[in-house]
């Protein structure tokens, strides 16, 4: 077996006129100064860099290299394009040019290198593009041609680009039409509902492929073979946020690049044995249901509905009467109270992970041990100001913290986050809490549970006429206007379920976590420490 560190190439080439030692291993490629002078010199560039071959995105030969080094005549150059970190986990493109003294020397490096670069399996070459050209500001078109585009281009991916026609345009090709054995990949270039499209065609085709029926509560559903990669363009931008760091197109196109994957947990959420929709971040009853309902009447307003709604919804103080059931996460590692955090390379998602896929293998032998798997249900049955189940942190930029800190993408559970009636003062701590550093479950009324499974049940069932008029967002019998208004002094019954944003046409829900099912062009939020290299001018 060959020593991975082993040299493959050193040479001598000249960087900006200045001598380096420069070597390429499997895994790096590095630039070293040579020095002329012992003396310290607090503005001379960095002497030393080292790239991880991984993520070169490629290598050129320059047509003519500049004609004069110090002292010898260099006309033979390649540049190697390559990620640079910056601040708050943003990627950038960066490039070198090596001079070489011959021209044969200069073929070599080029193709050691990219001898090193095919052998990286994971890396896509055709991917299947999705752009929103109405998500967030209107954007999507303009960011993916001038920002991502190109980038493909210098990496040698090609592409079918598809321009949404319609809401659920995505979602429709994608169940039917698209050729999936063309692609490595699928982009969405637009915000969370735009995921949310893509995420919903391609988990019922990779069912329906394999001759599962997906509006089965209780089917164990197949993990879907393609990577999902996320352009940022959208007014919510949540999952790319939690599982790149941040909201920045550059980065997020270099992780599709260099062929990155984080897998993810999806929620199916049935009524009955009928499918409603998949979630990947937030199912929310009582104040996020209420909060997105009366933001969608306030679309108007901008991204600051949803503080107006927020004030809104705080002040009207509204709490549901209702009875969860859960089925408690048995034999995983982690709690929803842990102080670490689900970090690029998380070993506990990587422990569950293996546990829950083994489990569920057991399971699929012998179907009758179901029971035995999943463990006893538990019921609990109150007043709540909110039901959440958090199947991430939901970090965003406005709550750095999130729903459920120690939340994991891909362990195979959800964090499910019991907010009891209390008094507006106590719950306003509780929201607070979100913001600092307290632990906003360490409040008597609050609790929380890691779960693989539960169900809401409403104490007051939706009639047909309400659900018709939800459906239709018809607004005129007494009891609509009761429950949007309560002037005349009925509580409302019933709120509605907020799932990734997207309103729920049921009260009564039946929700199960299935892990890994999907996997993104991501690699999870990395330590901070990565990104603190004082010699990168980026982060000064
Ligand atoms: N061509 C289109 N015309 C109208 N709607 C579309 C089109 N393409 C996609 N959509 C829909 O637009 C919705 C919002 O898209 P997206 O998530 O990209 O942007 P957004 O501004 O972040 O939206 P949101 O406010 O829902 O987060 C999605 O639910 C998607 O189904």
């Amino acid at each position: 077996m060959e020593w991975p560190g082993k040299l493959l190439l050193l040479s001598e080439l000249q960087v900006r006129n200045a001598a380096y030692d420069v070597s390429l291993s499997r895994f790096h490629l590095t630039w070293k100064r040579r020095i002329s002078s012992p003396v310290y010199h607090p503005f001379r560039p960095s002497l030393y860099h080292n790239v991880l071959v991984s993520e070169i995105i490629s290598v050129r030969e320059e047509e003519e290299g500049p004609s004069k080094g110090e002292g010898k005549v260099c006309r033979h150059a390649f540049t190697v394009l390559y990620v640079e970190r910056c601040r708050q986990h943003r990627w950038q493109l960066a490039e070198v040019t090596f001079m070489c003294p011959e021209g044969a020397l200069c073929q070599h490096w080029v193709s050691s290198i990219r001898e090193q670069l095919n052998t990286i399996t994971s890396r896509p070459k055709h991917l299947l593009v999705y752009i929103n050209p109405y998500g967030g500001k209107r954007q999507g078109k303009r960011i993916y041609e001038q920002k991502v585009a190109p980038l493909f281009d210098k990496a040698g991916i090609s592409t079918d680009v598809i321009v949404t026609q319609y809401a659920n345009h995505a979602r429709d090709h994608l169940r039917t039409e698209a050729e999936l054995r063309k692609f490595d990949g699928v982009v969405c270039v637009g915000g969370d509902g735009m995921f949310s499209e893509v995420i919903h065609g391609l988990i019922w085709r990779t069912q329906i492929d394999g001759g599962i029926d997906p509006n089965g509560p209780d089917q164990i559903l197949r993990p879907c073979l393609l990577r999902i990669g996320i352009i940022p363009a959208g007014s919510t931008d949540c999952v790319c946020f939690a599982t790149v760091g941040t909201k920045d197109p550059v980065t997020s196109a270099l992780h599709i690049i260099v062929g990155d994957s984080q897998p993810m947990d999806v929620s199916s959420v049935h009524h009955n044995d009928t499918f409603l929709r998949y979630s990947v971040s937030l199912l929310g009853y009582g104040f996020y249901g209420d909060v997105l309902t009366d933001s969608e009447r306030k679309r108007w307003m901008g991204p600051s509905r949803y503080d107006v709604s927020g004030v809104k919804m705080f002040l009207a103080h509204r709490s549901y009467e209702g009875t969860v059931s859960y089925l408690p996460a048995r034999d995983v590692k982690g709690t929803p109270r842990d102080v670490t955090r689900c970090l690029s390379g998380c070993v506990v998602c990587q422990y569950n992970g293996k546990l829950l896929s083994e489990q569920s293998a057991r399971c699929k032998m012998d179907e009758a041990s179901q029971s035995g798997v999943d463990g006893e249900w538990r019921t609990i049955h109150g007043k709540f100001l909110a039901v959440n189940a958090a199947s991430m942190s939901c970090a965003c930029p406005r709550s750095p913290k999130g729903l459920s800190p120690a939340a994991h993408l891909a362990d195979g559970t959800t964090d499910l986050i019991l907010v009891r009636k209390c008094s507006r003062f106590s719950f306003l701590r509780h929201l607070l809490r979100h913001t600092s550093k307290d632990d906003q479950f360490d409040l008597t009324f609050v609790e929380v549970h890691r779960v693989r499974r539960f169900r809401f049940m409403p104490r007051h069932r939706q009639s047909d006429s309400d659900l018709q008029l939800q459906e239709t967002g018809k607004r005129q019998t007494l009891s609509q206007i009761c429950r949007e208004a309560p002037a005349c002094g009925c509580a409302p019954a019933y709120s509605s379920w907020n799932c990734d944003g997207e309103i729920l046409s049921h009260t009564a829900i039946d929700v199960r976590v299935h892990c890994q099912l999907i996997k993104l062009f991501a690699r999870g939020i990395e330590e901070l420490a990565v990104f603190e290299d004082h010699n990168n001018p980026c982060t000064l």
